[in-house]
């Protein structure tokens, strides 16, 4: 299974680097954490709940310092390059403080003012197509019409990065799948000026991922996995049924799970390299199925198939 630190072809400027990031909260530690992001690309990054999700979004966005390890945006660092990069970036906080009195128009107000690229239009648009309450202040809108607020406002400050922490959370489907679309739109470039953006979204519904993502990547328990490119998950994981399950000592490649049958199968996440280490133990192979990107993930999120 393919694993490096790049989301892309590595060949563009990364708009995000994290090399070696690591954040200790005790008894919690996170990391180390090193991923590229080229622009164009969208990351999931997903995992259980306290895996560290959030704590990397306020890395990522200056507001807690790793302890150890090198943030950079567009190349630049904190805390010195904050109001460069800040201007660049959309980000959907899990938790939104300081706008309670504010309805969605005081709010592109006041957002114009910090953004240089805000876009009025765009956000009119966006506050229209997800169907977000104008007049209620947003301390009195339901957690879900909070959270379609805040990613109209993201998409809306003329960013190049979007970083998204639950954007959907409490986020009914309809408006969700709107959210996920549009997530895609901006990392093609097919609204505004183009040349592709980047997206980390973080997300529990493993169904976005399929939808919106070119590389998911886990955080367990602090621990970071990934990025996996998504085509190539679904292209190298495998259910294999065979004539018997292997012993004890017949290590076989990317092996996550056996089912001991009859008719006995095995999960594998190097399908290729297992077929191969099958037959040459002269365990024939009876049956190939395709395994749905959902139960990939899921064997991944629980930390499955995850190591190198
Ligand atoms: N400011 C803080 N002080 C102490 N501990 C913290 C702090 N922020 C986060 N933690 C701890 O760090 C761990 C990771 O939390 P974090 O919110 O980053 O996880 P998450 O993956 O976003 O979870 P969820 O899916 O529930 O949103 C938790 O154990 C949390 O209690």
């Amino acid at each position: 299974m393919r694993r490096c630190e790049t989301a892309g072809e590595g060949a563009r400027e990364a708009v995000v680097s994290l090399a070696g990031v690591e954040k200790s909260y005790p008894p919690f530690r996170l990391g180390p954490v090193s991923l590229r992001v080229e622009p164009g690309y969208v990351v999931a990054l997903v995992g259980p709940n306290g895996g560290g999700k959030s704590t990397l979004f306020r890395m990522l966005m200056g507001l807690c310092r790793p302890d150890s390890g090198e943030v950079r945006l567009f190349g630049g660092r904190y805390p010195e390059d904050e109001a460069r990069i800040k201007r660049r970036v959309g980000y959907v906080p899990e938790r939104a403080v300081g706008h309670d009195e504010m309805d969605a128009r005081a709010l592109g107000r006041f957002l114009s003012r910090w953004y240089p690229g805000w876009d009025a239009g765009r956000y009119g648009e966006l506050l229209d197509r997800l169907g977000v309450e104008r007049k209620r202040p947003f301390g009195r809108l339901s957690r879900g019409m909070q959270r379609r607020l805040l990613f109209a406002a993201a998409l809306s400050c003329g960013p190049e990065l979007l970083l998204l922490d639950e954007p959907t959370g409490g986020v009914d489907p309809l408006a969700r799948r709107e959210m996920i679309d549009e997530i895609s739109r901006f990392a093609r470039g097919e609204e505004g000026p183009g040349g592709g953006r980047a997206v980390i979204f973080a997300t529990h519904v493993m169904e976005e991922v399929g939808r919106a993502a070119d590389y998911v990547a886990f955080l367990h328990g602090g621990r970071f996995f990934g990025p996996y490119e998504k085509d190539r998950l679904a292209e190298s994981w495998r259910r294999l049924w065979v004539g018997r399950p292997p012993g004890a000592g017949e290590a076989v490649p990317g092996l996550v799970a056996v089912e001991q049958g009859p008719p006995a199968s095995l999960l594998t996440s190097s399908a290729a390299q297992a077929r191969a280490a099958l037959e040459e133990r002269g365990i024939e192979v009876l049956g190939v199925r395709s395994v749905p990107l959902e139960e990939i993930l899921a064997h991944l999120a629980r930390g499955a198939g995850a190591s190198p």
